[in-house]
């Protein structure tokens, strides 16, 4: 049965008074992103919950951007599990497009739909300290490599005070997941693993990561097969059946991990559908999936 408009309203009631004030990590998937008008949509979202009281905190990808200015400079995107291999060259467009490119049209947007963004990456107010990520095993032909991702990096210390600075003067922070080591290299971090350990550093309410599919589905061609809640314990059984592959593995590894770390929520929902962040926020509809600790028994 659809609700009457103001039902709607009063629906929300409740969710809006138990989310005053509290942190929510929204993580914005570049595949969400490519169409312009849905990436003005979900802002248009994001600064409504500023407005009703919430500190959003976003960290952004843009995975298909940066793919897509290699191809046109003739490189090919090379991941393993998910994460991309960054040789110098990648680094420097991986740069580019997020810290030049998509953080800034975030920020402007959403000072267009009226709110306050400051644009950081990783290495703004040495937010993150990271290190490159040792060589990942890879198994070609039944024997296994060690295979070395380049300019990649692991997070080892958040400094989340910056971003609760920003947030205590109600602006949105919006961070791109680009970081330096002790030595100042810069190193580009798979954008999932940003938002879920910035989430735990912040003790945030929710993480809630944006993409392009209803969530995980068992068949990923098969919108039909949303699985709706995932145990952290069975999180890497699901990608030893391949039936969690390439950008999805990133993604449900670092929602269990922040599930694990003491996230309560983290939701995997579908950012090109109209208002997803509001339905999964002030509705009691159940979109996406939702990653949790059964020990917990939720
Ligand atoms: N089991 C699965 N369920 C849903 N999507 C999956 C699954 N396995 C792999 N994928 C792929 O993961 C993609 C989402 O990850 P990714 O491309 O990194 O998105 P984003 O840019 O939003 O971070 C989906 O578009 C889909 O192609
Ligand atoms: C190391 C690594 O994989 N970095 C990612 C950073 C961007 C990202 O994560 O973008 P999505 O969220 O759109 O996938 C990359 O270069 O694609």
């Amino acid at each position: 049965m659809e609700l009457k408009r103001e039902n709607v309203l009063i629906e929300a009631l409740p969710y809006i008074q138990k989310f005053y004030n509290s942190i929510m990590v929204i993580k914005l998937g570049g595949h969400a992103m490519v169409d312009s008008e849905i990436m003005n949509d979900i802002i248009r979202d994001i600064v409504l919950l500023r407005f009703v009281g919430i500190h959003p905190v976003i960290v952004h990808g843009g995975g298909p951007e940066i793919t897509e200015k290699m191809e046109r400079m003739g490189k090919k995107s090379e991941f393993i599990g998910g994460i991309r291999i960054t040789d110098d060259e990648t680094l420097e467009i991986a740069r580019m497009v997020l810290v030049g490119n998509i953080n800034t049209k975030i920020v402007s947007l959403i000072g267009h739909h009226g709110g306050h963004a400051v644009g950081l990456s990783g290495k703004d107010g040495k937010m993150i300290l990271a290190r490159k990520k040792p060589p990942q095993k890879v198994r070609i032909k039944e024997m296994e490599h060690d295979v070395d991702l380049g300019w990649v990096g692991d997070t080892e210390i958040i400094n989340p005070e910056l971003i609760h600075i920003l947030t205590n003067k109600s602006y949105i922070p919006v961070i791109s997941p680009i970081a330096m080591d002790t030595k100042g290299n810069t190193l580009n971090i798979n954008a999932d693993v940003v938002a879920s350990d910035i989430a735990v550093s912040l003790n945030a309410e929710k993480l809630i990561l944006l993409t392009d599919v209803t969530g995980v589905l068992r068949d990923k061609d098969d919108p039909s097969t949303r699985i709706s809640q995932i145990a952290v314990e069975e999180v890497e059984q699901l990608i030893e059946e391949d039936v969690i592959s390439s950008g999805m593995i990133p993604k449900v590894r670092s929602a269990a991990s922040a599930v694990i770390s003491g996230v309560d929520r983290v939701h995997i929902i579908n950012g090109s559908v109209s208002h997803s962040l509001l339905l999964e926020l002030f509705t009691d509809t159940g979109i996406g999936t939702m990653v949790y600790e059964a020990e917990n028994n939720k």
